[in-house]
């Protein structure tokens, strides 16, 4: 534990400080317990006189123990704010603005959620608890063990000789123990994710009239739950049962040598009384490691959870990041797979600059994708993505990331007013700029509509907006930030008349001079393009403009025929309104 510690906070940790202070106290109580024999046995033969100075020496050391304890504790509770939660989840901060954007999938938005959760707990009471407890089982019974060498060094020897077998028998524990608690985590992770996608869905699954269906994807996480929680305590128990026989015979066998002892002589009845109450005290703290092990081996899984994401692999930064000066988009013999199955092949491409391209494909033909490995969601496996002639990777993910703008209704708005979301994207904008943004966008319309107008808020998530309302918010936001790039992901659930002309209007006013990739649903929009690829299963099947793809009478023209004719579109629309 200390190892990883170091791994992730670095050798200044505070923990040697804490180990050296409740190891202190260890002794020290130790020392008050080695303290009992001259008193024990000065009250067993009745000389009460020659137990008091031994008394005041033990209150002494009690005290010192007290107040060592006291102040490593207080140590314990500032460091474990400040270095453990505080430093650690700092680290991760750090980390996590470096990674891949592809990352933050659902499960591992879960998994982070819990460690930030419960894991801040557990890693708070690392310095405090859990190093005094570690202490307190291992110091204590080792002084206890020392002071009883005095009186007799054979019971001493008796105390001793269970420790290997004792240390096994542990380690058994925590070694059955840390699996099933990953194991838990897993789940627990898994299940925060249902409940949220459970009261997320509720809309849709009511008015599908698939409740039950919702209920029962939850229902499932909560069974794996309990299955994981029994599961731990079915193969734990065992090695748990194994350990506390072991602390049990030792003390039994120190017992019987002690009887023996006494009936042969070679020991009074004084020092057996001594040996007998230091005993309990060697028991007693590994007695409470049974239950100390918990806090222990979930420190250990909420470290390894830590290292787990700390060890993602950053997006590598350019040591001399090099400036697009044009902003046409390339894809030189692209292929990439999120696992070992490629979901894009070999694929060239050109997106002209200033220049609106659609993507139009089947489901799951990789039209996302080819979309975020723009912006560097992930990187390539093979061939390059380039802006302007310079590899993305040359350009370094910030300057990357203030070229391009992501116009989605999946957009995320926090719970302020609609204007404060939109000042999101440039921070330093003049209040003119983000006047300028919600006119161009149309967002006006919409504020004026919102019963407090600007005051709004638009609740956690943008819950209090409609679809189209916030992709009017990711518009706004898109022209604020003013790139030389915009990647958009139209809806794909239908938007209301007004919605639709607003939004189709404000897209190719933003659209004007700018290099546009569109993953595109509405014939509208794909047949405004300049440039249409059409990718089936990770590849480019065609390349041109719609005329001449209806020309070539291809797949294109297919999906255009069955879409213009299940829809009743009316194609009415050139690029410009
Ligand atoms: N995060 C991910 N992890 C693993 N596989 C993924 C991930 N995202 C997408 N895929 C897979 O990659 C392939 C391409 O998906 P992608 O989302 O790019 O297609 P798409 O054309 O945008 O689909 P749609 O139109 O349904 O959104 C699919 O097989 C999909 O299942």
């Amino acid at each position: 534990m200390i190892r990883g510690l170091d791994e992730i906070l670095g050798r200044d940790n505070g923990m040697r400080g804490q180990i050296v202070g409740f190891t202190l106290a260890g002794i020290l109580e130790g020392v008050v317990f080695a303290l009992m024999i001259p008193i024990l046995k000065a009250v067993v033969r009745g000389d009460y006189g020659a137990a008091i100075p031994w008394v005041v020496s033990a209150a002494l050391v009690a005290a010192a123990c007290g107040a060592v304890r006291w102040i490593a504790e207080n140590r314990a509770y500032r460091i474990g704010i400040e270095r453990f939660a505080g430093g650690i989840m700092h680290r991760l901060g750090e980390h996590l603005v470096q990674i891949p954007l592809g990352w933050f999938s659902k499960a591992n938005r879960g998994a982070f959620t819990r460690l930030v959760t419960e894991g801040t707990a557990i890693l708070m009471s690392i310095p405090g608890m859990i190093v005094a407890q570690l202490v307190t089982v291992t110091v204590t019974p080792a002084t206890v063990a020392i002071a009883v060498l005095f009186v007799d060094w054979r019971l001493s020897f008796a105390m001793v000789v269970f420790v290997p077998l004792g240390i096994r028998a542990y380690r058994n524990v925590q070694r059955a123990v840390v699996p099933e608690y990953e194991a838990i985590g897993k789940s627990e992770s898994e299940l925060a994710s249902r409940v949220v996608e459970y009261a997320q869905a509720q809309q849709v699954l009511r008015s599908a009239g698939k409740s039950d269906e919702g209920w029962n994807r939850l229902d499932e996480a909560l069974v794996s739950n309990r299955d994981a929680h029994l599961q731990e305590i079915g193969s734990v128990d065992k090695y748990l049962l194994r350990f506390m026989i072991v602390v049990q015979v030792a003390f039994l066998a120190v017992l019987a040598l002690a009887a023996l002892l006494v009936t042969t002589g070679s020991i009074d009845t004084a020092s057996v009384i001594v040996v007998l109450v230091l005993a309990v005290r060697f028991v007693e703290p590994m007695q409470m490691l049974a239950g100390f092990g918990e806090g222990i081996s979930l420190a250990r899984v909420s470290l390894g959870s830590v290292r787990e994401m700390i060890d993602v692999p950053v997006l590598a930064e350019p040591e001399v990041p090099k400036e697009p000066t044009s902003y046409d988009i390339r894809f030189d013999s692209v292929s990439f797979g999120y696992g070992p199955d490629r979901v894009i092949r070999s694929v060239s491409l050109e997106f002209p600059e200033s220049s609106v391209t659609a993507l139009v494909g089947p489901s799951g033909s990789g039209k996302t994708t080819l979309v975020r490995l723009i912006s560097r969601f992930w990187d390539v496996d093979e061939g390059t993505v380039s802006i302007g002639g310079v590899d993305v990777r040359d350009i370094g993910t910030r300057a990357l990331m203030s070229r391009i703008s992501t116009v989605s209704q999946q957009v995320y708005l926090f719970d302020g007013t609609i204007v404060e979301n939109v000042r999101l994207a440039r921070p330093d904008a003049t209040e003119s700029e983000v006047r300028r943004a919600v006119v161009d966008s149309r967002l006006g319309e919409v504020i004026d509509r919102l019963p407090s107008g600007e005051e709004t808020r638009v609740g956690e998530g943008g819950s209090l907006l409609s679809g189209g309302e916030r992709q009017r918010v990711s518009i706004a936001r898109a022209f604020l930030k003013d790139t030389p790039i915009v990647l958009l992901d139209e809806a794909t659930s239908a938007l209301d008349g007004e919605n639709e002309v607003a939004i189709t209007e404000a897209i190719h006013r933003l659209a004007r001079g700018r290099t546009v990739v569109v993953i595109a649903h509405r014939l509208s929009t794909i047949q405004g393009a300049d440039h249409i690829v059409f990718l089936e299963g990770g590849t480019v099947e065609e390349v041109g403009s719609h005329q001449d793809l209806i020309a070539h009478g291809g797949k294109y023209s297919d999906l255009w025929a069955e879409r213009s004719g299940a829809e009743g579109w009316r194609i009415d629309r050139a690029r410009e309104p």
